[in-house]
Formats: C-alpha cells, sequence, structure tokens
C-alpha cells in the first residue's frame, strides 16, 4: 500500500519521504564534518587534555580565528548528535569528551582510523563519483575511477608516492584492529611452520601473526613498489611478485582485504595460484581470507549498510566486489578447494579458512 486514502497520512508520507530524500542527499556532511574535525586534531587534543575540553579551550588549543569558534561550535553540534563527542558541564560551562568513534582518531593509539577517513575521504577517492552518468552510459569495460580520470587506481598509486603512501597508510591502520582479532582467531594459524601474506602491503598483519607465533616462517609478498624499502628479520621476510603470475610456497596463504579488490575472474585466477602455493601440504594446507561477507538476513541493517557502501566502493575504484556467502562459495569451489568455514571477526569482517 503505497498512500492511504485518507488526505492526512497522505501528507504524512510525502513529509516523511522528503526527509528520508533530504536526509540521504546531504549524508555527505557528516562524512565531511567527520574529516574537518580529523585534519585539525580535535581527538588528540581533547585525548591529551586529560579531562574535558570546553568550547574555549579547544578553540584556543586550535588557534582558531575567533571568528571561527562559533563554526567548530557548529561542527562539533552535528558530530555530537551523530555520536562522536559527548557534552558534560565543567563549572558551568559545557565541555566536550571523546567516545568511543572518536577515541578512533586519537594519532597515538595503535588503533588511530584516521588515516583510513583521510585516504578514503581525499578527492581522489571522491572526484569519480561526478562522472557516473557517463560511465553508465557507456560499455568499455572501465572501472568509473577510470571513466574519470583515463587510469586505473592502481596506476595512480604507482604514479603518485604520496598517494601510495596515503593508501598503505590507510590499509596498515585498519590491519592494526586485527591484533584483537588474533586473540580470537589464534587457533586457525596453530601449527603452521609458514606463511604468505598476499598483497601483505607493509606487512602490519604479518607482523602481528609473527609475533603470536615467533617460530613461524613467514613471507608479505607483494608488489616491488610497495615491499621494496621493506625490511625484516630471519622469520619475517618482504618478496616482491605478481600474484596473478605466482606465490611462494607455505603452509598457509593469507589474503586480507585483496579479493574484494578483483572481479570474479581475477580472484579464481588468485585462488587458484593460492591452492598451487599450499599443494606441498596435500590436504593439509589451506587459505585465510579475511574480507566482508555480507549477509542482509543475520546482520543490522547498519551494518549492512556499511557492507553495501564498501560494495559500490569496490566496484567503482577496483572493479571490486563484496561477496555474499553464496558468492564466496562458488568462487572457492570453482577454485578447485573442496571445503569452508566462515567466522565473522573485527566488527564487519569475517575471516574464511579454505581447504583443499
Ligand atoms: C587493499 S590492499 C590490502 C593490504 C593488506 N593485505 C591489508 O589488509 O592491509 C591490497 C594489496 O594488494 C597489493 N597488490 C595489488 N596487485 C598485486 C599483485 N599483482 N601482486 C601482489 N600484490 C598486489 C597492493 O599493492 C596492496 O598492498
Ligand atoms: O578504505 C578503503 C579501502 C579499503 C580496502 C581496500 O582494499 C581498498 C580501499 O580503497 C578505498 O575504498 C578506501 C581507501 C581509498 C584510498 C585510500 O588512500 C585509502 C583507503
Amino acid at each position: 500500500m503505497a498512500f492511504s486514502s485518507s488526505n492526512g497520512s497522505e501528507e504524512s508520507e510525502l513529509y516523511h519521504a522528503q526527509i528520508h530524500l533530504y536526509k540521504h542527499v546531504y549524508n555527505f556532511v557528516s562524512s565531511m564534518a567527520l574529516k574537518s574535525v580529523m585534519e585539525l586534531g580535535v581527538a588528540d587534543i581533547i585525548h591529551n587534555n586529560g579531562k574535558p575540553i570546553t568550547l574555549s579551550e579547544l578553540a584556543s588549543s586550535l588557534k582558531l580565528h575567533p571568528s571561527k569558534i562559533g563554526v567548530l561550535h557548529r561542527f562539533l553540534r552535528l558530530l555530537t548528535h551523530n555520536g562522536f563527542f559527548a557534552k558534560t558541564k565543567v563549572q558551568e560551562e559545557e565541555a566536550y569528551v571523546l567516545t568511543s568513534p572518536s577515541k578512533l582518531l586519537i594519532t597515538t593509539k595503535p588503533t588511530c582510523l584516521a588515516p583510513i577517513v583521510k585516504g578514503a575521504l581525499h578527492s581522489s577517492s571522491l572526484d569519480m563519483w561526478h562522472s557516473s552518468k557517463k560511465w553508465f552510459t557507456e560499455d568499455k569495460g572501465l572501472t568509473l575511477y577510470q571513466t574519470a580520470t583515463n587510469e586505473s587506481f592502481w596506476d595512480f598509486l604507482n604514479g603518485n608516492p604520496d598517494s601510495l603512501i596515503m593508501f598503505q597508510e590507510a590499509m596498515a591502520a585498519d590491519s592494526h584492529m586485527f591484533k584483537l582479532a588474533l586473540n580470537e582467531c589464534k587457533h586457525v594459524f596453530d601449527n603452521l611452520e609458514s606463511l604468505v601474506d598476499v598483497g601483505g602491503g607493509n606487512g602490519v598483519v604479518t607482523k602481528l601473526i609473527n609475533e603470536a607465533f615467533p617460530h613461524m616462517k613467514c613471507i608479505v609478498f607483494d608488489q616491488q613498489q610497495v615491499v621494496a624499502n621493506c625490511s625484516g628479520n630471519e622469520n619475517f621476510n618482504f618478496v616482491a611478485g605478481d600474484m596473478f603470475k605466482s606465490i611462494p610456497s607455505a603452509d598457509a596463504i593469507l589474503l586480507k582485504w585483496v579479493l574484494h579488490d578483483w572481479n570474479d575472474e581475477l580472484s579464481l585466477k588468485i585462488l587458484k595460484n593460492c591452492k598451487e602455493a599450499i599443494s606441498h601440504k596435500g590436504k593439509e594446507g589451506k587459505v585465510i581470507i579475511i574480507d566482508i561477507a555480507i549477509d542482509e538476513e543475520n546482520d543490522d541493517p547498519e551494518l549492512t549498510e556499511l557492507k553495501l557502501d564498501y560494495d559500490l566502493v569496490m566496484l567503482t575504484m577496483f572493479n571490486g566486489k563484496e561477496r555474499g556467502k553464496k558468492e564466496w562459495e562458488n568462487l572457492i569451489y570453482e577454485a578447485g578447494f573442496s571445503n569452508y568455514k566462515i567466522t565473522p571477526i573485527c566488527g564487519f569482517k569475517s575471516l574464511i579458512e579454505v581447504y583443499p
């Protein structure tokens, strides 16, 4: 039933529809206000203050022009409404404190996600969206990013060292969360003598695994330009190569946030190379995938929205995708594996153990 017959509820439905639409039009304002506050370093200032901070104290720490104190107040009002800050009173004056989400912007903490905010909301990640109509009406086999910029996002990173660093820092920041998850899924890595972290970037995850299992021979395998200046030690090494060609042999292969960058055809190629790399172990080898698993039936709608947002980001930037359980199963079986197990970790990702 789209509209009821009574005039009153027809209007009310229209008003609700209007609010729904406006809310979605202005969703970007919350993202951009968050980015602005992250760039100012507000979380660090509140954290270093050691107690709730008043607006005037905050403005003075930030060395704001006096004309911008009211502006800061309005940014903080929205972000307080959104759960990023909370308000209390200091001698009758309003003062701000951090909440759990804004504590993730404290730059001295290993759990800091400011580099994700910086990279994901950088103009180089966002500008492409203005070309979506052109992209929809063409069939050139390009990503939205390529349609907008004439190069792939990977080529852009390879030609822009500062952007490559920004991307690697964002990936490294996300990987620190894995330290907590490792406590829950330590058993997955038990009894492995060797592991290759394919597309392992600058090795944050591998280092955490190596610290938990010092006798495991760990290799971070990534593109030459990513690992060229990385150094390790006897059981924690960097190897340059191309995962589409071949992958070094090991008891287990780790693929964290790699397969979602690629479509099914290319993901299949990577998985088949992983299978080859563990073939010497017979049925004992395994591939460990850490990625999103969409589960609309069981996840709450907010979590599903985040996963679907990521799906569109992967589609538009890389021609990649976030997968549901059935899509993971099809991919895994098509690559020649016989069994798998999906376990949710890190809040919105899953760990998928894949067996030959
Ligand atoms: C999204 S990042 C994930 C990095 C890391 N696994 C993490 O979770 O932080 C994908 C990684 O795949 C690497 N990569 C892309 N193409 C590759 C290739 N052909 N061979 C090896 N690594 C590749 C990128 O350089 C990048 O470090
Ligand atoms: O968060 C981002 C992300 C995460 C995982 C991945 O495989 C690719 C990603 O690219 C964007 O979606 C986004 C990001 C973009 C640019 C950047 O410098 C950092 C993160």
